[in-house]
């Protein structure tokens, strides 16, 4: 094998991935958006740009984008943003750039350092910042990405792979995910946005049980997990005992009529699709993407309930991931000294209580699924310590009420001229320390 077909990379675990370029995964990349305004489409369009620049074999890189909004400003700027991309992407590669969100890299503290940098490169760097202003693929592994977080890391793929990629020992990892940092923050974080309990010692402590829930964006998915697949069944079990055997019928009650999504479903659940780099004829796709993404597609099918993202909770990633983790799959966090992504956390209050309102409403509503933790741990395969964990989470908004009164007291006490804390009368069997 020669060196240069050699992808390497380091992982925190001193985990090595040797792998040829032509035998890494294809991989499927969303991007979603759904307020013009509140998300500019300037946001999202460097949010792809970024996507499409990562270090990864181009012809197995597939973006997808979902606009809620049909936005037709987001739809322009996405097109105007692919020209770009054609001489953004070869320039990244070329200089070897390491921040491939375009408005990320002409800020000042990325300004070329004249006197080391060749005048091809300055001539280039200048060219470049004079044009900044202006069912299809079925991959293997797919990744989520919000459209205000950009790709920070552009190996991050890459390390994702070290786990994706099939080895062995980490065949039972559903999904890499990686934390999410954020940049431009208040000072000192006064409102807790950087998620520093929830990220740095929360999703660390549960990384060694059964892995970091599923926390939405920056998340690397294997597909035959999202349409269902369990690690017990391995992929020849299940090509062989289960879907060679379930008749078309049994297929399209769970993954709906399209046969063409049928098809590509049973591909995804016996690694058929595994090496496949290139998409099918894109015009029939388009076609039959346009029927499975209408939103009476689902009506009497499996998705939301026990394939795809869930439905009955706003936090629909945490309980997706549970989903899979009550199936016995373990996840892994990808945390690479460079941040694989860097999101923009919101700095207002008001929008930061409407952000956690909906978090914990969220997380409380998982309860009241049939993906309850206490559930799927007595009749599924979720660990005793990781429910544990889960309904930490999940009961966050119930412990606001003992927490607020707990912070009201030194208040109280101070008004009222008491303390809740022992007056150092403790009574008979209390002796004093000697003097
Ligand atoms: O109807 C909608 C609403 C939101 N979004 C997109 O979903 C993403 C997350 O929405 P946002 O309002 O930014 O929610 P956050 O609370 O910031 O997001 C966190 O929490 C969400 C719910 O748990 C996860 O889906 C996200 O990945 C995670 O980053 C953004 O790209 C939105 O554009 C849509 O596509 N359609």
């Amino acid at each position: 094998m020669a060196t240069h077909d050699l992808y390497e990379s380091y992982y925190n675990f001193d985990l090595k991935l040797y792998v040829r370029m032509d035998e890494l995964p294809p991989m499927d990349m969303f991007v979603t958006t759904a307020d013009p305004v509140l998300e500019p489409p300037i946001i999202t369009v460097n949010t792809v740009l970024s996507l499409l620049a990562i270090d990864y074999p181009v012809n197995k890189l597939a973006c997808y984008v979902s606009d809620d909004g049909a936005s037709p400003i987001t739809f322009y700027s996405l097109t105007e943003a692919l020209k770009f991309a054609k001489i953004w992407i070869p320039y990244c590669k070329k200089h070897n750039v390491q921040v491939r969100a375009p408005f990320r890299y002409f800020t000042s503290e990325n300004q070329p350092q004249s006197n080391i940098a060749s005048s091809e490169f300055l001539q280039e760097w200048t060219h470049m910042k004079g044009r900044v202003s202006g069912v299809m693929t079925n991959a293997p592994v797919m990744l989520n990405v919000d459209c205000d977080m950009f790709v920070n890391n552009p190996q991050i793929a890459l390390h994702a792979m070290c786990f994706l990629v099939d080895n062995e020992k980490e065949r039972d990892i559903a999904y890499v995910q990686c934390p999410q940092v954020f940049y431009g923050g208040l000072k000192d974080d006064p409102f807790g946005n950087q998620l520093i309990i929830l990220q740095e010692y929360l999703g660390r402590g549960i990384g060694g049980i059964q892995g970091p829930f599923y926390s939405g964006t920056g998340c690397f998915h294997r597909r035959k997990v999202i349409y269902g697949l369990s690690p017990n069944e391995t992929t020849e079990t299940k090509v062989f005992s289960s879907f060679n055997v379930k008749s078309v019928e049994e297929l399209k009650n769970t993954f709906g009529h399209s046969t063409k999504l049928v098809e590509s479903a049973v591909k995804a659940l016996s690694g058929l699709n595994e090496s496949s780099s290139s998409p099918s004829d894109s015009t029939s796709s388009i076609e039959e993407a346009i029927q499975v993404a209408g939103a009476t597609y689902e009506f009497n099918t499996q998705w939301g309930n026990k394939v795809g993202y869930m439905y009955g909770s706003t936090t629909e990633d945490v309980q997706t991931g549970l989903r899979i983790q009550s199936k016995g799959w373990r996840s892994v966090y990808s945390t690479p000294k460079t941040p694989g992504f860097l999101g923009c956390a919101p700095t207002s209050l008001p929008v930061i209580m409407v952000q956690q309102a909906r978090w914990t409403t969220g997380l409380l509503e998982i309860l009241f699924t049939n993906n309850n933790p206490i559930l799927v741990t007595i009749f599924e395969n979720l660990r005793f310590r990781h429910c544990l964990a889960y309904l930490y989470c999940n009961t966050w908004a119930m412990r606001s009420l003992p927490e607020l009164c707990y912070n009201a007291l030194p208040a109280y006490c101070l008004l009222s001229n008491t303390s809740f804390l022992p007056s150092g009368d403790y009574g008979p069997y209390y002796r004093k320390p000697k003097q």
